[in-house]
């Protein structure tokens, strides 16, 4: 069935054409606003936890529970960083961005850990699902703090939980690790986005896994796509009341500013998942006792709607929810690669079951053919 209330695409970005086919995930299609191999986001986020929601990317079914048991396990087996990449992350400076950290970690595993043969594609793809909250975390903890940590010794069984107890040192609370659980299945696919497809493109040419991954964190990494919830968190922060953020955002409408949290290439009247973790913000906004943030986020979001029909995406309220459970804004958008990196390689495997190289056409607008001038006869 068509989805009535789909936005009509057409124009510049690729938008409205299609680029391939995928059995992954649908996004916008009618009683079914965002799902992973059929599995309404809703669901999955209420019912199962991020390792069955990647286990169900990568190997094609929800897993029973001695899978699930047996792939915990294997990711915890998985977390550790050789030295070598170690010595990288050491050399990489305090001011750099995390985004560029994972790019270069990503990089770095590639030499370290080459993928010889496409056979063994689900041995390196766990590797990174596991070691990609190692990698950000040991270079925050040490350019930051000094600190040499040992990612293999939080006894805590989830990536979340695992995220957040390698950045604070300490077993993060039910809470906090219910949170991250949530929001990593909310971020973990999202069919043919920029990232996804840039990895595709990359895995396309027969490239290893290494590289498409690092193609794809490049892609994500801007403020139009998944660097959207750290400028969301730089925006609202400079509010002091509700009042304050309406008026601002009146303004930068009227400049012509873009907004970073809302919108969406696909979805118009409603992004899915921004009821789920806008629940959890408010939520964490009463556990710390918040009065500012959660209460601007919410009037943003009645200003955007009112002014524009424009919506928070998920990377609205994913600003707040992080804020308050103490990750630094810059780390933001990592999380967002610890969970996407799910899908990206889900789809890496499926471009390669059924390849083709991606090449395009382009229309072309220059000049019309001409002759080459000598070097003293131009302008
Ligand atoms: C997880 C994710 O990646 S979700 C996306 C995260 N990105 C952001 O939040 C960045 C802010 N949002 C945007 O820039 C855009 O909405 C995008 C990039 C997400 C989608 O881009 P498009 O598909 O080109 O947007 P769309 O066609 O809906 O734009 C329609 C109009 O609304 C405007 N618009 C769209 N989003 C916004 C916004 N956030 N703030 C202000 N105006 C906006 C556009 O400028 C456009 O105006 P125009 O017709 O005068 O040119
Ligand atoms: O689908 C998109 O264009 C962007 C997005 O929301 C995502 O990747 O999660």
């Amino acid at each position: 069935m068509t989805d009535t209330t789909a936005k009509p695409l057409s124009g510049a970005g690729l938008r409205g054409q299609s680029a391939g086919e995928t059995a992954l995930c649908t996004v916008g299609k009618t009683g079914a606003g965002l799902t992973y191999r059929g599995y309404d986001v809703k669901e999955l986020a209420d019912k199962t936890q991020f390792e069955e929601v990647a286990y169900l990317l990568l190997y094609g079914k929800l897993p029973n529970r001695t899978e699930l048991a047996a792939y915990i396990k294997r990711l915890k087996g998985l977390r550790g960083l050789p030295d070598a990449l170690k010595a990288v992350l050491e050399q990489i400076p305090a001011d750099a961005h995390p985004m560029d950290v994972l790019r270069t970690g990503c990089s770095m595993l590639g030499n370290l850990e080459t993928e010889h043969s496409f056979d063994d594609q689900l041995n390196h793809i766990d590797r990174m699902l596991a070691v990609f909250p190692s990698i950000i975390n040991y270079w925050y903890r040490f350019s930051h703090h000094g600190e040499r940590i040992d990612t293999l010794a939080p006894e805590v069984d989830s990536i979340g939980g695992h995220f957040l107890a390698l950045l604070h040192g300490k077993k993060p609370s039910e809470l906090h690790e219910r949170v991250m659980n949530v929001s990593l299945i909310l971020y973990a696919e999202h069919e043919f986005n920029a990232s996804t497809f840039a990895a595709r493109v990359c895995a396309s040419t027969l490239s290893d896994v290494h590289s498409a991954v690092t193609a794809a964190i490049g892609t994500l990494r801007g403020p139009l796509h998944g660097g959207a919830n750290e400028a969301a968190m730089a925006m609202i922060q400079q509010w002091k009341s509700p009042d304050e953020a309406e008026e601002a955002i009146l303004g930068m409408l009227a400049r012509k500013d873009k907004i970073m949290g809302f919108g969406h290439a696909i979805y118009r009247t409603h992004d899915p998942r921004n009821d789920i973790i806008k629940l959890w913000s408010e939520k964490l906004a009463a556990e710390v006792g918040d009065t500012v943030l959660y209460p601007v986020s919410v009037r943003c979001e009645e200003v955007m709607w009112r002014e524009k029909k424009l919506f928070c995406n998920a990377d609205f309220f994913h600003a707040s929810a992080y804020h308050f459970m103490g990750i630094p804004t810059p780390l933001f958008t990592p999380i967002f690669v610890c969970s996407r990196v799910s899908g990206w390689t889900a789809h890496i495997m499926e471009q390669r079951a059924n390849n083709r190289i991606i090449r395009p056409s382009a229309d072309y607008t220059g000049p019309e053919n001409r002759p080459v001038p000598a070097l003293d006869e131009r302008a």
